[in-house]
């Protein structure tokens, strides 16, 4: 069936579907199904699996992994692999059948070799009778469902300049949203809508404002820092019908540790957008990490949700668990600030945020250059700092998800410190498709992590269930259950409530993709990709030496009753 715009403004009625990339406009990740809950998962087994491609290396990475979420509609599936090829799988009759692949013949080095942080592809969008993905090397193409042929394809972003893309698509009434990653890399950031019909671009909207537009003047320096600003979109939005609103994330800024480089607020960085669907244009900002020297790109997906509010009213809420440790919960039609509390158990970067705008308590407009809590504050004078959150956040791109019913929100949490060393960036530093990131990373210290559930009418933490790895994959919510994965292999079911862990399945792999659910036959499963892949490897692992023994691979798993 062809998929247009009512089923996907509907696609949380069709219960046994998985349409849209984060499941639903609203980013909810949550499913309906409820065949497998509380009282019967711990019979859950595997139902059929199967192997797929894209290990190979290219450019900096020596593997790709898998961090993709499945799609699903009407028992055949779409994934991808890191190199972004495409697999159709009829999920019918109780095992898989692949029917075709899509191989996009990614260019392995000059993608691979600006790519920050792994080989990664997060899955594919469904319009009319098309297939949507994006390649590492900066393509938008469109797949013929049935037959998996190329039916046209449109260079989007330029690996020339460092620019990549590792996001799945978001499709808005006849547009495909994209979003760009190399913020690690001088690019100035944005995100793109292309027509579907015509194949053109309807808009491109600048991350970094131009010379002449709002928010230029929070790039206070004399050396042009907002040319190559950063400011990445890597991460899937959301999308509010009602208004008309796209809500999107935007990554650092760069240089990303030299923060003198660049004295200001950095707009719109570290910022969730509102932005009109029709002409890309920014109705509303809101910034977490003004002039960030930490790197928590503010790119995770905001999740729509209502609550009920004050005096009968009702709470139109944009929530987002951020790199910087803090989860927010912003009006949005304003991108008014409402609330915000750590998620993470150490936070040391700031004392805490004002509770009347929801900046970190020292964040001072009248400086250019934000300390923040300056003993830990990387900077030109504490060249070497250990910070917490790591760089690798509270929570980086997994995504969360929402129960409406229990209106708790469930965060994939990385418990992380690292140490930060700086060097100071002079514009001839600049140089393109090399790193310009003002200093680097290490590793010092263990990272573990948790699953933690906020329940959104207060604002507070409801439980929290901790677990020996970070969470790299992201989380999955059905009315009792929730589920995820570790990159030491397990794939868990926890109660929604009391967050106890009910059953759990070693796949024999790195979990560092989002679980999905969908229904076939009357039967529901729960499917996930397995292949650590990303960012860990190369810049984390050393915090985790027993991950190193997870060996690269690429599979997909489909559970059942
Ligand atoms: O600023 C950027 O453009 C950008 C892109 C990406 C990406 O596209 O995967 C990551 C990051 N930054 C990043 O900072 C980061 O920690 C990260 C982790 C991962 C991953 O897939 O594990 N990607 C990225
Ligand atoms: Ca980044």
């Amino acid at each position: 069936d062809d998929v247009g715009q009512d089923r996907l403004l509907n696609a949380d009625k069709e219960a046994g579907n998985w349409l849209h990339h984060h499941k639903n406009y609203s980013a909810t990740r949550f499913s309906s199904l409820a065949d497998i809950n509380k009282d019967n998962v711990k019979n859950l087994k595997v139902a059929w699996t199967m192997h797929l491609g894209g290990v190979e290396g290219g450019g900096i990475w020596s593997h790709g992994g898998l961090e993709g979420t499945p799609i699903v509609e009407n028992g055949f599936m779409y994934v991808t692999d890191g190199w972004g090829s495409v697999y159709k799988i009829d999920a019918h009759g109780g095992k898989g059948v692949l029917l075709w692949k899509m191989d996009p013949k990614t260019d392995h080095d000059w993608a691979g070799a600006v790519a920050c942080c792994g080989v990664d592809n997060r899955g594919v969008a469904l319009w009319g009778n098309l297939v949507v993905s994006h390649t590492l090397d900066g393509r938008l193409i469109a797949t013929n469902k049935e037959t998996g042929q190329v039916a046209w394809q449109r260079q989007v972003a330029d690996p020339d300049k460092g620019e990549v893309i590792t996001g799945a698509p978001l499709i808005v009434k006849d547009m495909a949203i994209t979003g760009v990653a190399g913020a690690e890399y001088g690019i100035r950031g944005w995100i793109a809508a292309t027509d579907l019909k015509s194949q053109k671009e309807v808009w491109r909207t600048h991350t970094i404002p131009g010379k002449d537009e709002a928010g230029h003047e929070t790039w206070k320096d004399d050396k042009d820092a907002k040319a190559s600003g950063g400011g990445s979109t890597w991460v899937t939005g959301s999308f509010d019908p009602s208004t008309n609103t796209i809500v999107w994330g935007v990554g650092n800024p760069g240089p990303d540790w030299d923060n003198e480089y660049r004295p200001g607020d950095n707009l719109y960085t570290d910022s969730s957008l509102g932005l009109d669907a029709d002409t890309g244009k920014i109705k509303w900002h809101y910034q977490h990490t003004p002039n960030d020297p930490y790197d928590y790109d503010s790119v995770a997906e905001n999740v729509l949700v209502d609550v009920p509010g004050p005096n009968n009213t009702t709470q139109k809420l944009a929530l987002e668990a951020d790199r910087n440790g803090f989860a927010y919960a912003i009006d949005r039609n304003s991108g008014k600030f409402i609330w915000g509390l750590p998620f993470v158990k150490k936070v040391t970067w700031t004392k805490g945020l004002d509770p009347e705008s929801g900046k970190p308590v020292e964040y001072d407009p009248k400086q250019g250059v934000q300390r923040y809590n300056a003993a830990v504050t990387p900077s030109r004078t504490n060249k070497v700092t250990d910070i917490c959150p790591g760089n690798m956040g509270g929570k980086n791109w997994p995504p969360t998800a929402y129960n409406p019913n229990l209106k708790l929100w469930y965060i994939p949490v990385i418990e992380s410190c690292n140490r930060i060393t700086v060097e100071e960036t002079t514009p001839d530093k600049l140089k393109k498709r090399e790193f310009f990131t003002g200093g680097g990373p290490s590793q010092p210290v263990k990272i573990t992590g948790s699953v933690t559930a906020i329940d959104v009418t207060t604002g507070k933490v409801a439980g929290k269930a901790e677990t020996e790895f970070p969470n790299l994959g992201g989380i999955l919510a059905t009315p009792d259950l929730v589920f995820s994965g570790q990159p030491s292999g397990e794939v868990i079911a926890y109660d929604a409530k009391s967050l106890q862990q009910l059953w759990q399945f070693n796949t024999g792999g790195g979990v560092n993709a989002p679980p999905m659910t969908f229904s076939v036959d009357g039967k529901q499963y729960v499917a996930i990709l397995v292949g650590l892949g990303g960012a860990w490897d190369k810049w984390f692992i050393d915090a985790t030496p027993e991950l190193k023994r997870m060996q690269p691979g690429s599979m997909l798993y489909v559970f059942a009753l």
